[in-house]
């Protein structure tokens, strides 16, 4: 099937060199089949990019190894066996060098410095992470497209290319030259990757590793139109053979392609230095996300002609331009197991656990999969090799499975029928939701752990000791229970979060949770340690630890805080910080809240008819109510303190605080109009009244200008909080 990778006749090679040599190349060869010719890579491309890089090393140690048929010799492509007519390019098609860091990329440059002087441009533009494809235009036709192939002869895909839009069948002007070689890049947009992989899974076929597989595979079909069924697009970086058309920069070409009516990128510049062609990697690599296909670089080319052709190239790519490459985003890892959590609203996710690997310089080990509908659309099997993908600060995402390398062994994930937390029956809370739930709410460990992680967080009550662990620790002591465990099993001291105010240093003494302490750096036996109190020794008898303390001390200072806190604590569905807000600012107590008919809180500015509807449900259940009342007679504050001396200035004004003001922080800001009748506005619209512009302030501010709305600084902010009018 593949090519089997060569054997070079050498006896200057040592035996262990060689014997490596002979094993990468074969990796890198069957590699490249799979990645070009399968369109269905086995390993990625970071791994693949670091066999390159071996074989480089070696080959440069031992150059008798570099033979033209080295897989650091080809352009990587091949153009056979694959169904399509295979043609040759009139002028050759190569691929491109790459740098991987800001000293590959200076090493470059200090050679085209050596070899043509000072005088060079660096063009840089984007790497665009598709498929290079050959387009032939004679007499302002086209009249063939072709694949890169192998670099000298590529497959015909004419027809196919026909069907993708935006790349014009007749070239538009009156100075079409006789005949042109135009190269560019096919992509599948970013955005409709998904929904092609689902819809290859749900009909049974496998799904593309990622967009510049789908683009390969979409465009190598042997049916147009299925490619014509697929949203293809593509931009155009190059010219090659070409008569009767002369330029003396590539940046020149690229007006001339453009005003001919084929696609070209906006993304490029004209840079007189590497320095700068520095700050263009970093910006883009910031930017990497925000354009419509995937990039995996930035290309950068000596914009004269008569330099590049002074400068030439190997037999594999120019020495006029080179690649540099970001770091990776995707790796492939093995998909151990696919478990379930169950969420804060007894909501069941499953999550994928993998053999931990760096990514986008992270370890990731975990990745959700949404739900089990998910699972099923992305085709992934336990046991499977899995593309994994951590892009910029996005959450790790299992994009799909390498199906070549299944053996048999995987098998499908099965959704639990019962809650793994408390075995309750698992099920939709309404027919037809794609969501299934544990209906368990109050006593299910796992949501009342999630419940109370939630409650202590920043947005809620802000109790700083009580995190992830120290929630664990409450309310699911046994989370972390080993299979192989015996003894008996701990019930939580906290059974539910009405209690938590109750709680004493005492009650935690015996507090346990499994752990695995880390011995050199390989991790032990699981044990139970004591979780807020200290070991006993022999001299000293156990005590509360430090972070207990902080622990209650913090739980005191929760009592006092502002209604609207406490009313996101109670974890009632869709009531978020700013629906918490606007109930407190005009109910001002717990009581009238829950005394407040539907209709009554639906009329809240910024509430509405589905939080109103879910407060009330809320307040019917039983349990709920009995967390209220027993926080409120362990102290917590339930109501906001009406100060008489308030006056209600801001009564149906709405005023919009952008950039940070000295005196106020941002919830103080919007307690302040709020609690004086105003409304707090996020964004600047028509009807804002005014719009206060602190220290760094953004876009909001320029809006305001634009709409000609009165603009106040602080000063002018307290004037209108003390007398409703700024003057
Ligand atoms: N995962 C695998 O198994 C595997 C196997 C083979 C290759 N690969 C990947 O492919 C790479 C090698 O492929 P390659 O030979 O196509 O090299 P390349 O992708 O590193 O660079 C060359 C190509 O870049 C394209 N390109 C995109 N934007 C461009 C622009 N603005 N100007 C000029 N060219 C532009 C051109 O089509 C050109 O052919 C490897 O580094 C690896 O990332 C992966
Ligand atoms: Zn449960």
């Amino acid at each position: 099937m593949t090519e089997s990778a060569p054997e070079p006749i050498t006896d200057d090679v040592p035996a262990q060199a060689h014997h490596e040599w002979a094993e990468l190349a074969e990796q890198a060869s069957a590699a490249q089949f799979a990645y070009h010719v399968k369109d269905a890579p086995t390993i990625s491309d970071g791994e693949y990019d670091a066999l390159i890089r071996r074989l480089n090393e070696l080959e440069e140690e031992f150059p008798s190894l570099r033979t033209p048929q080295s897989p650091t010799q080809n352009v990587g492509g091949a153009a056979f066996a694959t169904g399509f007519d295979t043609v040759d390019h009139l002028e050759r098609m190569l691929s491109l060098d790459n740098a991987f860091s800001f000293d590959e990329l200076r090493t470059w440059a200090e050679r085209v410095e050596r070899e043509v002087g000072s005088g060079a441009h660096f063009l840089s533009e984007l790497k665009i992470d598709g498929l290079a494809v050959n387009l032939l235009y004679k007499q302002g036709r086209l009249v063939r497209a072709l694949t890169r192939g192998d670099g000298r002869t590529g497959e015909d895909v004419t027809l196919n290319v026909r069907t993708i839009s935006g790349i014009p069948s007749v070239l538009e002007g009156d100075d079409v030259p006789e005949l042109v070689e135009i190269r560019g890049e096919v992509f599948f947009p970013t955005a409709a990757f998904a929904d092609l992989n689902a819809g290859l899974v749900e009909a049974g076929r496998a799904p593309f590793a990622n967009p510049r597989n789908a683009a390969a595979g979409s465009l190598r079909q042997k049916d147009p139109r299925v490619t014509a069924s697929r949203p293809l697009h593509m931009l155009v970086h190059g010219i090659g053979a070409r008569t009767g058309f002369d330029i003396e920069r590539q940046s020149e070409a690229y007006a001339a392609l453009r005003a001919w009516g084929l696609p070209t990128s906006d993304e490029f510049r004209v840079l007189p230095d590497i320095g700068a062609v520095e700050a263009f990697v970093e910006y883009h690599g910031l930017h990497r996300h925000d354009r419509p296909h995937e990039i995996d670089g930035v290309v950068v080319k000596v914009d004269e002609i008569a330099l590049q052709r002074q400068l030439g190239a190997t037999s594999r790519a120019p020495r006029w331009a080179i690649a540099f490459k970001y770091p990776p985003e995707e790796v492939n890892t093995k998909l151990l197991d696919i478990r379930v959590n169950v969420g804060r609203t007894g909501r069941v996710t499953p999550y994928g656990v993998m053999e931990p690997v760096v990514v986008a310089g992270s370890t990731v080990e975990q990745a959700t999969l949404h739900n089990a509908y998910e699972v099923e659309r992305k085709g992934v099997l336990i046991g499977d090799t899995v593309v994994l993908r951590k892009a910029g600060d996005v959450i790790p995402e299992i994009v799909g499975p390498v199906v070549d390398l299944r053996d048999g062994t995987e098998r499908a994930f099965v959704m639990p029928t019962t809650c793994p937390a408390c075995g309750t029956a698992l099920a939709p809370e309404k027919e037809g939701d794609k969501d299934i739930r544990c209906p368990n709410s109050r006593a299910c460990p796992s949501q009342l752990r999630e419940r109370v992680f939630a409650l202590a967080s920043r947005g809620a009550l802000d109790i700083e000791a009580l995190g992830w662990e120290a929630a664990i620790a409450l309310t699911d002591p046994e989370l972390d229970r080993p299979a192989e465990a015996s003894g008996p099993v701990a019930e939580p001291v906290l059974p539910g979060e009405a209690g938590l105010f109750e709680l004493t240093p005492e009650d935690l003494r015996d507090v346990m949770v499994w752990r695995r302490r880390k011995v050199k750096g390989v991790p032990g036996p699981w044990q139970q340690e004591l979780y807020f109190w200290t070991k006993p020794t022999a001299k000293t008898p156990s005590k509360p630890r430090a972070n207990t303390e902080v622990l209650f001390a913090e739980l005191e200072k929760a009592k006092a805080q502002p209604l609207w806190r406490v009313l996101v604590a109670l974890s009632i569905r869709h009531v978020g910080p700013t629906a918490a807000r606007a109930l407190a600012a005009h109910f001002r107590t717990m009581d009238a809240i829950r005394a407040a008919s539907t209709e009554e809180l639906a009329q809240v500015e910024g509430v509405g008819g589905v939080i109103a509807e879910s407060v009330t449900e809320w307040f019917k259940v039983d349990w709920h109510v009995d967390i209220v009342e027993r926080w409120a007679a362990a102290g917590v504050r339930m109501a906001d303190e009406v100060d008489a001396s308030t006056p209600r200035t801001l009564e149906g004004r709405t005023v919009v605080v952008t950039g940070s003001l000295e005196g106020f922080s941002r919830d103080e800001t919007k307690e302040a109009i709020i609690s004086r009748g105003g409304k707090a506005a996020g964004s600047v619209s028509k009807s804002t009244d005014w719009v206060v512009v602190g220290a760094n302030a953004g876009s909001k501010a320029a809006k305001a200008e634009e709409l000609g709305l009165p603009i106040l600084d602080e000063a002018g902010f307290r004037r209108l909080l003390e007398t409703g009018s700024p003057e």
